[in-house]
């Protein structure tokens, strides 16, 4: 796997603004990997590809998500989550990229989903609080992600279902799973630390 042409490559699918988003989350989930004990090798290949199909139009990703047998439920939901399962389905098919950590962590990075890997985390969060970022609650997120990828996850959760809700959208179930495995994973660690485990 050449990282340089997977770079070019990934830059020609989308306009400059997504592609300098892209660089923030590359150098943002590289620092939580770093911070958090995860493979900084694979957070870099994750975010690099994370948005490979995020311009791609919309009627070639239905068109992808029906023939290849991706998740049919996407379709009653926003259209703004296909591109991530779409887009790990495309570096796999286009690029050969076949470490599944790697292509789940894409697959997941914009829904999150039940027991999210330490690598799912890393790049949904990096997503989320990239140095371009702005949007209410991001500062919040960025001091949680100093100490704790989970709490400043599950604020992003928080403010995407808040937003979802605001808007009378319908909201994807696997985020609203994800967001509860979260807390729970919060009340394991408060409760470990309380009781000297
Ligand atoms: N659980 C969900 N149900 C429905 N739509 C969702 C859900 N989670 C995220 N989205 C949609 O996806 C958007 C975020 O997608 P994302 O991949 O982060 O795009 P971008 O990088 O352009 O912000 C949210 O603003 C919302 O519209």
């Amino acid at each position: 796997m050449n990282l340089e042409l997977l770079r070019e490559a990934t830059r020609s699918q989308m306009p400059d603004k997504r592609w300098q988003h892209t660089l923030g989350v590359v150098k943002t989930a590289v620092e939580l990997a770093e911070r958090f004990g995860g493979d900084a090798e694979k957070a870099e290949l994750a975010a690099l590809l994370h948005d490979y199909s995020k311009a791609w139009p919309i009627n070639r990703m239905e068109q992808i998500i029906r023939t290849e047998r991706l998740p049919g439920e996407l379709l009653d939901y926003d259209k703004e989550l296909w591109h991530a399962h779409v887009g790990a389905w495309a570096v796999q098919n286009e690029h050969r990229i076949e470490d599944e950590e790697v292509l789940d962590a894409i697959r997941y990075h914009t829904s999150g989903r039940a027991d999210m890997t330490l690598l799912d985390k890393i790049v949904c969060l990096a997503d989320y609080i990239e140095p371009g970022r702005d949007f209410p609650g991001v500062n919040k997120m960025r001091d949680l992600a100093q100490h704790s990828l989970e709490e400043a996850l599950a604020a992003g959760f928080d403010s995407t279902i808040k937003l979802l809700i605001e808007l009378g959208k319908p909201i994807f179930p696997l985020t609203v799973t994800a967001r509860n495995d979260l807390i729970r994973q919060l009340k394991i660690q408060k409760d470990t630390t309380v009781n000297g485990g």
